[in-house]
């Protein structure tokens, strides 16, 4: 072989010899830095450097509505079983009375301490009069005074006083649309009664239980003689996710935000209206002409079906004036009473049924969101027995 090939086959092994080396040292380079970058995680790693990745997420979510939590009431077993503790709790006429019955048999003196319990429980003269001679003349055909028998016989006169026959179920059907009105109506419930007695309350906690048994709700804060109310209401809205109908101007007509909500009901073909108003109290009149005037403007849509007197248990006798006022303004369908935990006088129910002839519907035992519940006469006395 010419000596000069040999030099130039030796030249060209070695620019191969080192191309392959400096090829090999980027690729040493490059995979160190691979390493480096999958270093071993801790929690640090996990959560997004400040500053960094947040503001990329912050405007995706930006973009899209935050999806809202939502609210469903607790079971109706449930609530019912907390309700009934809630009113035993309140400590029910009954306790009193069962401690006289402890006694043993029943001397003079005990059956006129058992008549003026039932006196203080707000179940009224009469009532209590007619209860007591019952419960005598019972004894007597017994011919026991023993407290057990006794007490049994309380239990069934009361529950006889409350009236298990009643029909309290919520008119919830659909009416007729009136003539020229459009869309499809809704069942339409108006809340009445003195102010403070839980009405806004009361509307939102039953939107809430509605919602829970798939019914499409509107409400209505037609209260805007209170700012306040509508805002309360706006917020159990948004709570349960329903839409409320409302005006900005503090002291609207609340006849026309009535009607405004009764046509939105019908417009998105809701199943169900429950419209609040203000609970002033300022004449018989004025009262009257007002709820009057909700009425018939929300009638130019479709029949109001239920009107709910709400009542504050606590008021005793006083709210029983209140409440004819009440019911002789606008024919009420069903009673409301709340408070019924701050109270140890449940012969309100007894009364308030005989006084207006319709009955108690549901109950509020407490400010919490599930504490309305259908009233149950059986619970309802086997509570205040204790
Ligand atoms: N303890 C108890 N408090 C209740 C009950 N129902 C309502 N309340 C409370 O009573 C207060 C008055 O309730 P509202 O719903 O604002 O009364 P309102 O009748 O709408 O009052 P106005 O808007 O002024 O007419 C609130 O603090 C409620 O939380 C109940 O069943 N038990």
């Amino acid at each position: 072989m010419e000596p000069i090939l040999i030099v130039l086959g030796i030249i060209l092994v070695i620019v191969i010899a080192g191309g392959l080396w400096l090829y090999a040292g980027r690729r040493r380079g490059r995979v160190s830095d691979e390493i480096s970058a999958h270093k071993p995680m801790s929690v640090e790693d996990l959560l997004p450097s400040e500053g960094e990745d947040t503001e990329e997420e912050a405007d995706e979510e930006g973009a899209a509505e935050p999806a809202a939590t939502l609210e469903s009431p607790e079971s109706i077993p449930g609530r019912m079983q907390r309700l009934r503790a809630r009113l035993a709790g309140a400590g029910g006429f009954g306790k009193a009375v069962l401690s006289v019955l402890s006694r043993g048999d029943l001397t003079e003196e005990d059956w006129e301490e058992i008549e003026d319990t039932l006196l203080t429980s707000d179940l009224g003269i009469e009532v209590t009069t007619s209860l007591m001679d019952e419960l005598r003349t019972q004894a007597k055909v017994l011919g026991t005074s023993d407290p057990e028998a006794v007490r049994a016989v309380l239990r069934a006169e009361l529950l006889k006083l409350v009236d298990p026959s009643l029909d309290r179920s919520l008119n919830l059907e659909r009416p007729t649309p009136a003539e020229g009105a459009q869309g499809t109506p809704a069942a339409a419930i108006l809340m009445v009664g003195v102010n403070g007695t839980g009405k806004t309350t009361t509307c939102g906690k039953l939107a809430r239980v509605l919602v829970a048994q798939d019914k499409t709700v509107v409400l209505g804060a037609a209260d805007t003689f209170r700012a306040a109310a509508a805002e309360q209401l706006s917020t159990w809205g948004e709570r349960v996710g329903v839409d409320v109908v409302r005006s900005e101007k503090e002291g609207a007509d609340p006849a026309s935000v009535a009607y405004d909500a009764a046509r939105e009901a019908a417009a998105q073909e809701a199943d169900v209206v429950v419209v609040d108003t203000a609970g002033r109290l300022q004449n018989k009149a004025g009262l009257m002409d007002e709820l009057g005037k909700i009425k018939r403007v929300m009638e130019k849509i479709a029949p109001v079906g239920e009107i709910l007197l709400v009542l504050d248990a606590t008021t005793g006798q006083n709210g029983m004036r209140q409440a004819q006022v009440f019911s002789e303004a606008v024919g009420v369908t069903g009673i409301v009473l709340t408070k019924l935990d701050g109270t140890a006088k449940g012969g309100i129910v007894v009364t308030v049924q005989k006084e207006l002839g319709v009955p108690v519907k549901l109950v509020g035992l407490g400010e919490g969101a599930d504490d309305l519940a259908p009233f149950d006469p059986e619970g309802f006395v086997d509570a205040l027995l204790g």
